[in-house]
């Protein structure tokens, strides 16, 4: 070992000692310690190469360290941290349920409220647009009344949303609920993120903000066994659906009628002592002095450096760190949404009733195991995000993401070059269109939003098949002919494939699908929110959380939207092509500027983005580097600071 690396042990070994003696000595006289202003700090870094060498150069030392880390593990984080994490979290559990039940809803809906098509759209898309909004406004509603009452009034939002869709007459009362929780998804999508991360230890942060979204997979994945439980409940089931929100909403505002403001959004007010308590609150029984200090500096240095003058945005347009990390941010959103998550989620019942499924109960069943896969791979995230880093987790998931989208643009493909030929041009009856029976392949009828496949069985061949109308009030069956009665048809062995074509190469498109999911989850799912969450210094957090969640949220309308013109111009295979080269050209950008922000204190991120945007992911020196602070009495000592390189 080194000359330097031994001192450095040596000095490791003092530190914790003196550690172990000051934690003694505090039990003994508790306000001592606080009495005597202690404020330094020691940063051990290491690598896990460089603790290893010091095991074994005594194992003494191996011994010691370990014993004050599991101590310090101990005290780190209070439950109280992580009771605040779930009751915030209930927020991304209503953002998933919310836009995930309306899909079951709508099927029942549109019969009881004979909707038409446009009507049906507005329902679906009117929450994504107030969403988009609302995020965009929540910044300010942030910045000026505080993280708190943002998440209550996004509950109290959903609440009353919920309570006026379950009581809803007609379609304008249920536009109107459908708006008001919106605007509650999109401040919580924008505020919930953020407030965890104010709150919690820079070691947890990552977990923490990444429950957020392991709570909104989880919210859709309920959803979509509401929407299959209440399915048989042909009239009002809906009213179950879209009510039921109201339950998690109301424990959500009562949770956080105790629940204290985000401790650097009232140091940012000037209520120090208030921030001091809750922050003490949030650290059990450590010592806040250092982190309380760098807060408060920190706002201080911002404020003389940017000033304070002017619009937030114009700022951080103007200050070159915010601005690389509005981009970064904004991205990153952007690129979830183009990786066309929420187009594959509600198209998965029709890739599975490609693949051979044809029961349509049964395909609503299992696109709950569809959103059961992909709250479950979030789950591998939450693990994975303090362990390889969002940076890595990043990558690898986009990497993964843009494969799958490859297969299943081929299994569209495949399937589409063997789409079955039309035998049968059934006669028109009078005053009926008759567009659909013109086509002379399966494809060219499934990509007609208005026609359907009707069709006969012979072992694996399809016969007798021919492109009917679909009934416009349920694509369950056709507007006339053998398939107009889907429960007579379903007794004569006549199929009805709406959306997608019988052919022998559908199960690539179902392993495209469940590889999306296994890639997607863990890192695109979750990870745009967490860095969102953390690359913003304090006084421009709202602003740009709000407008990266806006962008979220505007791209995923776009994406929903004009999913269905793209594949009537490009083909189903064109457009998961497209997503596949959005997904790369997203796997560049992340590449080159998604610096890593694990293990570092909100307050030293910005500094990560000094340099210029491309050379955010080269700036990763601490990759791979475990960060522990460990406070000593009377030094103020960082070892990255000394001339101990070797140790990194
Ligand atoms: O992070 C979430 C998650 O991946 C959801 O499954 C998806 O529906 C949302 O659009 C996304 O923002």
């Amino acid at each position: 070992m080194s000359r330097k690396a031994s001192e450095n042990v040596e000095y490791t070994l003092r530190s914790l000692s003196s550690l172990m003696g000051e934690r003694r000595r505090k039990q003994q006289e508790p306000d001592a310690a606080s009495a005597a202003g202690e404020r330094s700090l020691l940063a051990a870094a290491e690598s896990s190469a460089s603790l290893q060498s010091a095991g074994a150069g005594g194992g003494g030392v191996g011994d010691l360290e370990r014993a004050a880390r599991r101590q310090f593990q101990q005290d780190e984080t209070p439950a109280f941290v992580y009771v605040v994490a779930v009751f915030s979290a209930l927020g991304g559990f209503l953002f998933g349920y919310d836009t995930g039940v309306v899909s079951g809803a709508m099927l029942l809906l549109k019969r009881q409220l004979s909707l038409d098509a446009l009507w049906q759209e507005l329902l679906v898309s009117s929450t994504v647009g107030a969403a988009a909004v609302s995020a965009l406004a929540g910044g300010a509603l942030n910045g000026v009344f505080g993280r708190r009452a943002a998440i209550l009034l996004a509950s109290a939002l959903f609440t009353a949303g919920s309570a006026v869709l379950a009581a809803a007459n007609n379609k304008e009362t249920l536009l109107a609920g459908r708006l008001v929780v919106g605007l509650g998804i999109g401040i919580a999508s924008m505020t919930v993120p953020v407030y965890i991360a104010e709150v919690s230890p820079p070691n947890l942060r990552g977990r923490l903000v990444t429950i957020n979204t392991l709570f909104i997979t989880g919210g859709q994945f309920f959803a979509s066994v509401v929407d299959g439980a209440f399915s048989y409940l042909r009239k009002d089931g809906w009213r179950y659906m879209l009510g039921l929100a109201a339950i998690p909403a109301v424990i959500q505002f009562f949770g956080f009628l105790f629940l204290p403001e985000s401790p650097r959004w009232l140091i940012q007010k000037g209520q120090t002592q208030k921030a001091r308590r809750i922050l003490s609150q949030m650290r059990g029984n450590q010592t806040i002095d250092e982190e309380y200090d760098s807060i408060k500096n920190n706002i201080e240095e911002e404020e003389k450096e940017v000033g304070s003058a002017g619009p937030v945005i114009c700022r951080m347009l103007s200050y070159p760190p915010t601005r690389r990390a509005l981009i970064v941010g904004c991205g990153l959103q952007m690129f979830q949404q183009l990786s066309g998550i929420n187009t594959i989620m509600y198209y998965s019942a029709t890739i599975l009733q490609m693949s051979g499924v044809e029961d349509d109960r049964l395909a609503i069943w299992l696109a709950s195991v569809t959103a059961f896969t992909n709250f479950i791979f979030t789950l591998v995230g939450v693990w994975l995000v303090e362990k390889v880093g969002r940076r890595k987790l990043t990558f690898g998931s986009l990497a993964g993401t843009t494969v799958a989208l490859l297969v299943l643009a081929l299994g569209f493909l495949l399937s589409a070059q063997v789409s079955p030929r039309i035998t049968l041009k059934p006669v028109v009856p009078s005053g009926q269109n008759s567009t659909c029976t013109r086509y002379s392949y399966c494809n060219e009828c499934m990509l007609d939003p208005d026609c359907g496949f009707c069709y006969k069985m012979n072992k694996s061949t399809v016969t007798d098949s021919s492109c009917v109308p679909v009934n416009k009030a349920s694509t369950n069956e056709a507007a006339w002919g053998r398939c107009e009665n889907e429960t007579k048809f379903k007794t004569e062995d006549v199929f009805w494939a709406y959306n997608f074509c019988p052919t022998p190469y559908s199960w690539t498109a179902l392993l495209g699908l469940i590889l999306y999911l296994v890639f997607f989850a863990p890192g695109m799912g979750p990870m745009p929110w967490t860095v969102n969450s953390e690359i913003y210094p304090l006084w421009a957090r709202s602003t740009g959380n709000a407008c990266s969640s806006g962008i979220n949220w505007i791209f995923n309308v776009l994406v929903s939207l004009t999913f269905l013109h793209t594949a009537e111009y490009l083909t189903y295979y064109g457009a998961f092509f497209l997503y596949a080269g959005f997904a790369g050209v997203g796997l560049i950008f992340v590449y080159g500027c998604l610096p890593e922000t694990k293990g570092k204190k909100l307050e030293e991120i910005e500094s990560l983005f000094d340099n210029r945007l491309c050379t955010c992911g080269a700036s990763d020196s601490d990759e791979g580097r475990y960060i522990e602070y460990i406070r000593v009495k009377g030094s103020n000592y960082h070892l990255s600071d000394n001339d101990a390189s070797d140790v990194e």
